[in-house]
């Protein structure tokens, strides 16, 4: 696949996104995009996918099958997850979506309509929807985001798979979590030009902290929840009643 001096603004006096973008990817390739907010990450990754058209410039031997996983999965249509993964597999010529939703540890959702999931369960529900067809492209916007731990560890194996089967996988991702994939690559939006570089070494892993959090008991399962959705191990300590300052919940990063 082969971006020849792609340009893009979302307007017609609006100033370019992205600029001049000149690359080639290989079957097989997987790729680290990065860059500040704003840098055009996800145009680029709406271009590479089909969904915009540039504006001046062309892609060219785009894979025929292309798996898109949005930062923001669209949660709002009237269907349940099983309802949607099966349309989406008859969308896709009845690909099976089952082992994605297992995969995903998403057996517990099956039955929740989509607006009513968390961030990171509608993450997943996008992620099995661009998995489900073996796609040649698979395009992941934020991919780490919202996404418990398990999940987490289970992207980088899918993405050498999609790769090892000669899809191409490119990833925007500010987590470093393809980090420890051999043969990276590294692409970076910079002031709207697409450069390619090495990819920084493997990040050390984060010193953890450990804070406490007082808060009314009955709050207390929905902020675990949110805690855990967005990745981080919480806990409860003790919900007896206390003084004010006693803690009331636990989160490590
Ligand atoms: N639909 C739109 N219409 C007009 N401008 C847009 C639209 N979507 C994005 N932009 C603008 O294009 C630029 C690039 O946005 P984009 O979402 O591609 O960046 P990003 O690198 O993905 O950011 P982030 O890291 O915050 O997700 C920004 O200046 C943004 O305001």
């Amino acid at each position: 696949m082969r971006l020849t001096n792609v340009s893009f603004r979302y307007r017609r006096r609006d100033p370019l996104v992205i600029e001049d973008a000149d690359a080639h990817l290989a079957p097989g390739d997987v790729i680290e995009l990065t860059g500040v907010n704003g840098a055009g990450k996800s145009t680029l990754l709406r271009l590479l996918a089909g969904l915009s058209r540039p504006t001046t410039g062309t892609i060219s031997e785009r894979p025929p099958v292309v798996g898109f996983a949005p930062d923001r999965f669209p949660a709002s249509q009237p269907f349940t997850v099983t309802a949607y993964l099966r349309h989406m597999s008859r969308v896709r010529g009845g690909a099976r979506w089952e082992p994605w939703a297992e995969r995903l540890t998403m057996g517990h959702l099956l039955a929740t309509p989509l607006g009513d999931l968390s961030k990171g369960s509608a993450h997943k529900v996008g992620l099995a929807q661009a998995l489900m067809a073996e796609p040649g492209l698979l395009i992941l916007d934020e991919p780490f985001a919202g996404l418990d731990a398990d999940t987490r560890q289970a992207l980088p194996s899918i993405a050498a798979e999609v790769a090892g089967r000669g899809g191409i996988v490119i990833a925007s991702d500010h987590q470093g979590g393809l980090r420890g994939l051999p043969g990276l690559r590294h692409w970076s939006m910079v002031d709207g030009r697409l450069k390619e570089g090495s990819a920084a070494p493997a990040a050390s892993p984060p010193s953890q902290a450990t804070v406490a959090v007082t808060l009314p008991a009955e709050e207390l399962p929905r902020f675990l929840a949110r805690m855990r959705e967005e990745g981080f191990q919480a806990r409860e300590l003790d919900t007896a009643a206390q003084t004010p300052a006693d803690p009331a919940a636990e989160e490590s990063a």
